[in-house]
């Protein structure tokens, strides 16, 4: 896992850049999309260098990391339109190349099972970026979800729910209570896992996530078992943690050639 520490704005360059490098060499990558605001920054540089440099996604195939239940299709909090309006829209992904989980299926176990199969089916996520929730969940596996878990089902916690509250005008009883989310093994299937956190709120669950004992009461620390894991963070939410010298001393004369 290496964990880098910078000011925001930085962090979403450097996630551009793995982005921009991957998509390059790979024109038909395959990316996983999240939702909330820690992405925003990867967004808006991916819009600036296709509208400025050229960069394409015109092949490349997303897949999203979770959905609520039962949102209306025009809602606007529903996560399918948050990523037409923070990423989709602003680059050349071809119709249907991003796909989600639908929370509107009559069938929501088959839903799920099905969301399984297509990104099997075209190989699995290449590279996956990531928030993490301040209980220490990714994307909506809340603390106790199964170290195994799979696209399914979940119940969101109170906390996730208050938290989420203030994009539906702050009212928590507007936020559904539940979701479909990738599942943690769905997660660490990705090829390369890019998680972004910012701000004191997410410090502890940085912390866990890097340097706890892995655990389902912190879900996001399965990743210790991932190969390939890249944690960017601000100052605000390194604060806690132990060895932040030592990361900030490794990524600092790390050779530039070897990227994330
Ligand atoms: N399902 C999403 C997660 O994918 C996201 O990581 C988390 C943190 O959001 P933010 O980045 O806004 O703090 O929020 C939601 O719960």
């Amino acid at each position: 896992m290496e964990v880098v520490i910078g000011p925001g704005p930085e962090l979403g360059r450097l996630a551009a850049n793995a982005i921009e490098h991957l998509v390059r060499a790979q024109p038909d990558a395959v990316l996983g999309l999240a939702t909330g605001s820690s992405p925003l920054a990867v967004y808006d540089e991916l819009a600036r260098r296709h509208a400025e440099e050229g960069l394409t996604f015109a092949r490349v195939r997303a897949f999203m990391l979770d959905e609520y239940v039962g949102l209306a299709a025009d809602h606007p909090e529903r996560y399918r339109n948050v990523i037409e309006r923070e990423i989709a829209s602003r680059v050349d992904f071809a119709p249907s190349a991003v796909r989600g989980p639908d929370g509107l299926a009559d069938d929501l176990v088959l839903a799920c099972a099905a969301y399984e199969e297509a990104i099997a089916e075209v190989g699995g996520v290449d590279l996956q970026l990531l928030g993490i929730g301040t209980d220490g969940h990714i994307a909506f596996n809340e603390p106790g979800s199964s170290l195994a878990s799979r696209t399914r089902i979940k119940t969101l916690t109170r906390q996730t729910r208050e938290d989420n509250a203030r994009f539906f005008g702050g009212d928590v009883d507007q936020v559904p209570q539940h979701c479909l989310t990738q599942g943690l093994a769905t997660i660490m299937a990705a090829r390369h896992v890019v998680l972004l956190a910012t701000g004191r709120g997410k410090a502890e669950a940085v912390h866990q996530l890097v340097e706890g004992p892995v655990s389902a009461m912190w879900p996001a620390t399965i990743l210790q078992h991932h190969p390939h894991v890249t944690v960017l963070v601000d100052d605000a939410a390194a604060s806690r943690l132990q060895l932040a010298d030592y990361y900030r001393e490794t990524f600092a004369s790390k050779p530039r050639w070897q990227g994330l």
